[in-house]
């Protein structure tokens, strides 16, 4: 199992900044969405050059035209691109297929998705690297969390590892594990913390103690 950090609500220097507390205890590095539209790709690029230790993932959000925005990311220094669930086939497909291209990895991001349980295995049998449950802002605004969309997905998905974003925070972590996602993507829960590195250590600690448990 491993832990991803968010970084949204951040500018590249404060990004950087971020990760340098918590870079012992995480795996992956996520470029958020609001932070691509702010910066372009060129955090993907500063942060993969200060951490090439660290797997970096493009947040795009890719919705049409993948093979071009997934090569672009990848130019930029991603391993892992965003792609939604809701596109078309041929869309995740080309997503797929550039990836590969490029030795990367695809990301599905299931937000917004209805029909989970069928999208998950359409998904699956598309090449995902990853298949991705979310809650996003919206909706963990209203008490929603993906908990529940999880486990489904764990129950369908053969191929592609199963990952779990929105609003995950210590006190909610447990209840993650015990589904064993592969990835577990927090932002706020360590972002928003004073405390970023401790909150960060006992994360990875819970992760390690769930994932071998
Ligand atoms: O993808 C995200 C969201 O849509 C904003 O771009 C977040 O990175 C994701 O939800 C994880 O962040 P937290 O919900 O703060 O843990």
């Amino acid at each position: 199992m491993e832990l991803q950090l968010a970084l949204d609500l951040v500018d590249i220097p404060q990004a950087i900044e971020a990760v340098k507390e918590v870079e012992a205890y995480i795996d992956i590095v996520e470029i958020g969405t609001p932070v691509v539209i702010n910066e372009g790709l060129r955090a993907v690029k500063e942060v993969k050059n200060a951490f090439p230790h660290l797997k970096v993932l493009a947040d795009l959000k890719v919705m049409d035209a993948a093979g071009y925005e997934v090569m672009k990311a990848s130019e930029a220094g991603a391993d892992i691109v965003t792609i939604l669930g809701v596109a078309e086939d041929m869309t995740i497909k080309g997503a797929v297929e550039e990836a590969k291209k490029q030795g990367k990895k695809i990301l599905v991001d299931m937000i917004g998705v209805k029909n989970l349980e069928q999208r998950a295995q359409e998904v699956d049998a598309l090449g995902a690297d990853y298949i991705c449950v979310h809650t996003g802002y919206d909706l963990q605004a209203v008490g929603r969390n993906s908990f529940e969309d999880l486990r489904t997905i764990k129950r369908v998905v053969k191929q592609a590892k199963t990952a779990v974003a929105g609003g995950i925070k210590l006190s909610t972590l447990p209840d993650v594990i015990q589904s064993e996602p592969d990835l577990v993507i927090v932002g706020g829960g360590i972002t928003g913390e004073p405390d970023k590195k401790a909150v960060a250590a006992e994360m990875q600690k819970m992760i390690k103690q769930g994932a071998s448990a």
